[in-house]
């Protein structure tokens, strides 16, 4: 992928959110997102805005509810919720990262058959969620230490759901974690589920379908979910931009 190349001409820290995200190949990243349910946008953040944003994680004035994973069954570790206003580079994120993907929800969702569309921008969607009681913010911090992990999922929080969603990795593998996984299973009707593992650096995002992708021009369509494998050392942070705003 040469999404890499291309932001690398205009360094992250000095360029909008606007401007990195129109920097990304989107034909190829929607073939990704198509082919295999999932894309990697090399370097959406900096090392010290991902540090930034992980160091937000213990000041509650930034959450609006803070969840300890192996206390719901959902794996070991924990996560808390944004409040709004979220900070301004995830809300500026959220917001020109959506009109990029609905073309891709849109088209799938024409390809399985199913009638929603999606809204051009993000401030359309949020309206629908907000009119159908769906009003509390999704994106999430992570954070894991040793012998932590998160179960295979998908982040569905009520009737509307947008079906795309991005993650971003905050620290650096084989630095200041090792193992911890981003791991993707698909699940294919009468058929064994296929499990994908993405590579990321620190600041690289992965967007990738949240419940349902289509299949072989729509012909059949496969049941995504996602997680997290065991954290082997040191401590692993990730930022998790849900489109979808929670019941
Ligand atoms: O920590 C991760 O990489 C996964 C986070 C996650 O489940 C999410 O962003 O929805
Ligand atoms: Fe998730």
């Amino acid at each position: 992928m040469n999404a890499r190349a291309k932001i690398a001409e205009a360094p992250p820290s000095i360029s909008t959110a606007t401007d990195r995200v129109a920097g990304y190949d989107w034909d190829a990243l929607a073939a990704d997102l198509s082919g295999y349910g999932c894309a990697v946008l090399e370097n959406l953040l900096t090392p010290q805005e991902c540090r930034d944003i992980a160091e937000l994680y213990p000041h509650e004035e930034h959450f609006r509810s803070h969840i300890h994973m192996a206390r719901h069954g959902f794996g070991k570790g924990e996560y808390r919720y944004f409040r709004y206003p979220l900070p301004d580079l995830l809300g500026d994120l959220r917001t020109v990262l959506y009109p990029r993907l609905a073309p891709i929800a849109n088209d799938w969702n024409a390809r399985m058959s199913i009638a929603a569309r999606y809204p051009e921008t993000h401030a359309e969607f949020l309206k629908a969620c907000h009119d159908a009681g769906q009003t509390r913010p999704t994106p999430l911090l992570l954070q894991y230490v040793p012998g932590d992990f998160n179960c295979l999922h998908q982040d569905l929080y009520g009737d509307l759901a947008f079906p795309l969603q991005v993650a971003i990795l905050l620290s650096e593998p084989g630095k200041d974690f090792t193992g911890g996984e981003f791991v993707l299973t698909e699940q294919r009707p009468r058929m064994q589920s296929r499990a994908e593992v993405v590579p990321l650096r620190q600041g690289d995002a992965v967007a990738f379908a949240v419940h349902n992708r289509p299949v072989q021009g729509g012909s059949y369509r496969v049941n995504l979910r996602h997680g997290v494998s065991r954290v082997r050392s040191g401590k692993r942070h990730t930022v998790g931009i849900i489109f979808h705003d929670a019941k």
